[in-house]
C-alpha cells in the first residue's frame, strides 16, 4: 500500500489530538507520517507534551521541535498513535515488525485511548499471518528458544521459530538490548492464551500481541479511510 494511504490515515489521527493532551508517539513507516504531520502542527502553536516509543521516533520528533518528556516524569498519557502489522476483527493487534514492540507496549499500556493508524492490507480475520514478534533476553537464548518452540507446538503454530537478523546478518538488537524470536503461527485462535504461555517464559520480555489495547483504527484504502472502533471495555494485556 502507497505511502499517501498511510498518511492519509495519519491525517485523521491528528483530529483526536488537542491542545494540553500527553501523547505516546509510534514507530514504523506509518507512524512516522503522524509524527511528521504532528510536527506541523506543533509548529503552528500546538501544545502537547509527547513520549516517544523508540530511539528512532525520539529521534525524528526532536528534529521536528516536538515537546519531549518520559514516563517518569508523566504518570498517565492521554492517547497514544501508533501503526500495527495485523489488525483482526476484534481489534487486537500484531505489532513488533520494526522491533519497538516493548517501549510500544509500555506507552500504550500507560495510555488512556490508543488509535492504530494503519493501510487496508493490515485488516486479517484472524491474527497470525504476520510472524509473531517475541522479544527474548540475550541469556539463556537456547532455553528460551526451546521453551517458546514448545509454546508454538501447542498453538498449532505452522512454522519455524526465527531469531530475527540485521540486513548484514547480525542478530537484530532491541531499544532494550534484547533479541526478538519471529514465531510464524498462520493462524493465531487462542491469542489471550497464547500470550500468557509466552509470559510464563522466564526468558521472554514481551510478546507483540496486544489484546483489548486498541480503542480506535484509521484504517485507509483506495475508497477512503474507515473507522473502526473497538466495542469491548479496553484492558490491555
Ligand atoms: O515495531 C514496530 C511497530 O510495531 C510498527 O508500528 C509496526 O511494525 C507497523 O509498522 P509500519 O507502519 O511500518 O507497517
Amino acid at each position: 500500500m502507497s505511502e499517501e494511504m498511510k498518511r492519509e490515515a495519519a491525517a485523521m489521527a491528528l483530529s483526536d489530538v488537542r491542545s494540553g493532551m500527553r501523547l505516546g508517539l509510534g514507530t514504523g513507516s506509518t507512524a512516522r507520517h503522524f509524527v511528521d504531520l504532528l510536527g506541523e502542527r506543533v509548529r503552528d502553536g500546538l501544545d502537547v507534551l509527547c513520549v516517544p516509543t523508540s530511539e528512532a521516533t525520539d529521534r525524528q520528533a526532536r528534529d521536528l521541535g516536538i515537546p519531549l518528556s518520559d514516563l517518569d516524569t508523566l504518570d498517565r498519557l492521554d492517547l497514544t498513535v501508533d501503526g500495527a502489522d495485523e489488525i483482526d476483527a476484534r481489534m487486537n493487534l500484531i505489532k513488533g515488525g520494526g522491533g519497538a514492540l516493548l517501549r510500544e507496549k509500555i506507552v500504550a499500556a500507560a495510555s488512556d485511548r490508543m488509535i492504530v493508524i494503519a493501510d487496508a492490507s493490515k485488516l486479517v480475520d484472524t491474527l497470525g499471518r504476520f510472524p509473531l514478534p517475541v522479544e527474548v533476553n540475550r541469556f539463556g537464548l537456547g532455553a528460551t528458544e526451546r521453551a517458546v518452540q514448545v509454546v508454538l507446538s501447542v498453538h498449532g503454530a505452522e512454522g519455524q521459530l526465527k531469531l530475527r537478523r540485521t540486513a548484514a546478518g547480525e542478530p537484530f538488537v532491541t531499544d532494550g538490548g534484547h533479541l526478538i524470536l519471529d514465531a510464524f503461527f498462520g493462524r493465531i485462535s487462542q491469542p489471550e492464551a497464547l500470550s500468557t504461555a509466552l509470559l510464563d517464559i522466564p526468558g521472554v520480555v514481551q510478546h507483540g500481541l496486544f489484546l483489548n489495547m486498541c480503542n480506535k483504527a484509521y484504517v485507509a484504502g483506495p475508497d477512503g479511510v474507515r473507522t473502526l472502533v473497538a466495542n469491548e471495555t479496553r484492558t490491555g494485556s
